[in-house]
């Protein structure tokens, strides 16, 4: 396995893809992702562009349907949900087809959808990515930090940090025979820095602080658990994502 952390999507290679692309936005796209999930949503389809987003779901049965996403952290207006992971619950999104877009985590979906294998990874189901790249052990392996609007995200590379260091920690390869390029090393160490105080980490980062005065704490609280929900969302036909048992 060789695994490359790209900071933003914009970041990643244009001439090819991986064998394994795993997309994150911690804040709050992914976190969100895997809420949806566990909380028994049928599906997530992802679109970057509203218009279509609209025009598909119409074709959907409408009792089986809800449109979720934001536009500058605020849901969209006319939509049924916005991007707060609390707002996805069993009784909201139970085998509900949920339609999604947002600024940053849609967008990083988009770009790396031709991929072999794609996955969605957040600090929530840390764990059950970790377990599922050593049990298949692609050959290689993007890791992909949504960023925002094309910057570097803090949490976001270090949630990829997160992922390498669990590879690391719970195999017997050790970072230079994993690191396929100089971000793993400067992901992991971020990573290590802050894994027992991510609240923390998630209030220093621009975003957070951005969130902060929209979504209150709330949010960047649930966002900073680790490995509370054992779901693996999964790329099954272009733009939809499902659980993946
Ligand atoms: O909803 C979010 O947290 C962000 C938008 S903003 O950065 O808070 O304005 O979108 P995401 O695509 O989840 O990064
Ligand atoms: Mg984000």
């Amino acid at each position: 396995m060789n695994i490359f952390i790209y900071h933003t999507p914009e970041l990643t290679p244009t001439e090819k893809l991986p064998e394994c692309a795993i997309v994150v936005d911690v804040l709050r796209a992914t976190t969100t992702i895997a809420k949806i999930l566990d909380s028994g949503g049928e599906a997530i389809q992802v679109f970057d562009d509203l218009d279509l987003l609209i025009e598909t779901s119409k074709h959907w049965m409408p009792e089986k349907l809800l449109r979720a996403g934001e536009r500058n952290g605020l849901k969209i207006p006319g939509f049924d949900l916005g991007n707060s992971p609390l707002d996805f619950t069993p009784e909201r999104v139970k085998d509900k087809r949920l339609f999604m877009s947002t600024t940053n985590g849609t967008r990083a979906l988009q770009r790396v959808q031709k991929s072999q294998t794609l996955i969605t990874a957040a600090f929530v189901n840390l764990s059950t990515v970790v377990k599922y790249l050593l049990k298949n052990k692609p050959e290689t392996i993007w890791v992909i930090g949504s960023g925002w609007e094309g910057s570097f995200s803090l949490e976001d590379t270090a949630c990829a940090g997160a992922v390498a260091y669990g590879l690391v920690q719970q195999s017997n390869l050790s970072v230079n025979n994993l690191a396929g390029n100089d971000e793993v090393y400067s992901a992991i160490a971020l990573y290590t820095q802050w894994q027992d105080n991510l609240v923390e980490l998630l209030h220093h980062a621009s975003h957070g602080k951005r969130l902060l005065g929209l979504a209150g704490n709330e949010d960047l609280r649930y966002c900073a658990q680790k490995n509370i929900l054992d779901v693996l969302p999964m790329q099954k036909e272009l733009g939809v994502l499902k659980s993946c048992d």
